[in-house]
């Protein structure tokens, strides 16, 4: 069964939504230019709402050290998904001190940028292919070609995200054969005003799958 990321939450209804449609993932962004950004404080107390129901996301972009300390300290998530330019050795030095699940999103242009995911072996829990950085560094409702995917020897668990939607998410885990997928505008009516609708459709047809 394919595992769903629903990125961006930032009320208690559309976290009571992605729950209860069997989300296996909630993410949440603290990232001050996105309209998906919450507050340290608003994240650990949508993290509560998720406990045991589902794994908490927390995501940053290249955040300094002392930043990302404080974030991990506050919200206590699950896993810390890189969504800058940070580095493998940046990657593993998080997951070894703070003993978390770490992934790291990269934006796909061609099969050199897969290729460059080999780079992270070892050190990340699972790479998210993403379409590559607009006007925010994710979160923008573009896909990639998910052509380049096929045939890919995948030596890291990975995930799929960018532009996808209800409409689309059955055909991405079709053709890609995906593990996770992941959505952030696609269960969106406005930047950063999630539908519980949406969210809803887009888990259930993602669980038919
Ligand atoms: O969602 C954001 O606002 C965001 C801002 C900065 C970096 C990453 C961001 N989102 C990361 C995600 O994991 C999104 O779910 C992913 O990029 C897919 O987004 P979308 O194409 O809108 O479904």
């Amino acid at each position: 069964m394919t595992d769903i990321k629903i990125c961006g939450l930032s009320t208690s209804e559309t976290m009571d939504a992605a729950l209860a449609a069997g989300a296996t993932h909630v993410g949440l962004v603290h990232f001050a230019p996105s309209p998906r950004h919450v507050s340290l404080a608003d994240a650990s107390r949508l993290r509560a709402m998720a406990r045991g129901k589902a794994k908490t996301v927390l995501l940053l972009v290249n955040a300094e050290i002392d930043v990302t300390a404080a974030a991990i300290e506050a919200v206590k998530p699950d896993v810390i998904q890189f969504h800058g330019s940070e580095t493998p050795e940046w990657c593993e030095l998080v997951r070894k001190q703070m003993g978390l699940e770490v992934w790291k999103a990269l934006g796909v242009r061609d099969l050199p940028t897969l290729e460059k995911s080999v780079r992270y072996l070892g050190k990340v829990d699972r790479i998210l292919f993403d379409a590559p950085a607009t006007a925010l560094p994710g979160g923008n409702g573009t896909s990639f070609d998910w052509s380049v995917l096929t045939g890919f020897d995948h030596q890291i668990p990975w995930g799929l995200a960018g532009g996808l939607t209800p409409a689309n998410v059955a055909g991405a885990i079709t053709q890609t054969g995906a593990d996770l997928v992941d959505t952030s505008s696609g269960v969106e009516i406005a930047p950063g005003v999630k539908d519980v609708d949406l969210i809803t459709q887009f888990c259930e047809t993602a669980l038919g799958a």
